[in-house]
């Protein structure tokens, strides 16, 4: 598949709109605690700065739903981009306001500008036209440089790209290389292929794991997506993360590796606490035994050795999300174990994810793995075999 490049148009002092994910994992005094995805875009953003342009960039932040809450501001992400292209990054106040659009209209070349939280446009996720249009009035070229949001038909991701022709439209550095990754990695993967995935996002999740079932040899549950599997096997998981509307297709999803032949792990043990919080007690249980109201926190020991034991022979790896709430060190060892066992293999180790390439690079492992996609959402789509609605418009006639 080839897309539409950067390289092939002409910027030359021109106004470019850049839809980046700045989407990073940060702290509770908004410090962040990852900037990969920030500085995987420097390179398409430095390329228009040497072309002379006027740079507006765009990014969601978290899921604001559609209100303005400071919380999930981008204006920490300013200041970061500011340090790393060593010049003023401008912040509008506003995405398409009078703010955001005086100061686009203003933005002279040379300079940059970040616009808000594009989620604090109600009309963002739902693909709303008129805000596209608003979008698309700031900049004469778009570029999609947000792979980690590619998976989504939002406003700035997909509507967008109907406003501009194939001589204004293209991806930028970043999309290209994880496009191009993936195109080889799922074209040819050597076998056993294995996916890990867990973290908190259990809904878009689960649906990409019935699509993942006939490409892969091995898929190991962790984190908040193990506990609506246990819960469907009967269970009690206490108050763990749990989606009881996806109880059904949990089972199918069982089913179907069952069917197709394909190793489908789950955690035998679990560190449960008595709440949400790094003080609290905790004790490992059996999955089968988590106390009612405790929570499941992290993968146990005996999942681990379990886990250790079954990605012996595995070729290639791709892992997306937490085996626990790695934020908290007492629930981080099940990560921190998965990814030393994922980084000291022989294995293609891909890992994705804004949380857990944040984990893979606190524990030091970042250089050691293959490839560090931007995206987790975004590559377990891929690996379903989808063409992201992203994507889709970028792709060379
Ligand atoms: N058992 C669990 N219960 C609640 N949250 C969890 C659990 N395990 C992991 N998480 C949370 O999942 C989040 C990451 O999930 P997700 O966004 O899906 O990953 P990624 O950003 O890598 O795609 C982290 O904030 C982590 O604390
Ligand atoms: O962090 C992201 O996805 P990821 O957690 O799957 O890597 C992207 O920024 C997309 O965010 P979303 O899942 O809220 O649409």
């Amino acid at each position: 598949m080839e897309l539409l490049s950067i390289k092939e148009l002409d910027l030359a002092s021109k106004k470019v709109f850049i839809r980046c994910d700045f989407n990073v994992p940060m702290d509770e005094y908004s410090n962040i605690s990852d900037d990969r995805r920030i500085r995987s875009a420097l390179a398409t953003v430095n390329y228009c700065l040497d072309q002379d342009c006027a740079v507006i960039l765009a990014s969601h932040l978290g899921r604001p739903k559609g209100e303005v809450n400071e919380k999930y501001s981008l204006a920490p992400v300013a200041r970061r981009l500011g340090q790393l292209l060593k010049r003023n990054v401008i912040m509008a106040k506003d995405v398409v306001g009078d703010d955001a659009i005086s100061k686009a209209n203003e933005l002279k070349n040379g300079e940059v500008l970040l616009l808000e939280n594009l989620r604090f446009e109600p009309g963002e996720t739902n693909n709303d036209e008129e805000l596209s249009k608003k979008l698309a009035s700031m900049a004469e070229y778009y570029i999609n440089d947000a792979f980690g949001v590619s998976h989504r038909a939002h406003s700035s991701v997909e509507g967008i790209t109907k406003l501009y022709d194939n001589k204004h439209k293209a991806s930028g550095f970043l999309l290209s290389k994880e496009i191009k990754f993936f195109g080889k990695l799922i074209n040819q993967p050597v076998r056993p292929f294995a996916a890990i995935v867990g973290g908190s996002k259990v809904s878009g999740k689960l649906e990409a794991l019935i699509n993942l079932l006939p490409k892969v040899d091995k898929i190991f549950i962790g984190g908040g997506m193990a506990f609506t599997f246990l819960k469907q096997m009967g269970y009690d998981i206490g108050s763990s993360l749990v989606e009881d509307n996806l109880l059904e297709d949990a089972q199918h999803i069982m089913d179907e590796a069952k069917k197709l032949g394909v190793k489908f792990y789950l955690p035998i043990d679990v560190i449960a606490a008595e709440k949400f919080s790094e003080d609290a007690v905790s004790k490992i249980v059996t999955s089968q035994e988590i106390p009612s109201e405790w929570m499941g926190l992290d993968i146990g020991p005996a999942t681990v050795r379990l886990y250790r034991e079954a990605l012996n022979d595995v070729q290639t790896v791709l892992w997306n999300g937490p085996m626990g709430v790695y934020e908290m060190e007492k629930y981080a060892r099940g990560s921190n174990k998965i990814a030393h066992f994922v980084a000291d293999s022989y294995a293609t180790t891909v890992v994705g994810g804004g949380d857990t390439a944040d984990l893979v690079q606190r524990v030091g492992l970042d250089e050691e793995m293959t490839f560090i996609s931007t995206g987790g959402g975004a590559s377990l789509e891929l690996l379903e075999g989808k063409t992201l609605p992203g994507v889709a418009p970028l792709i060379k006639e």
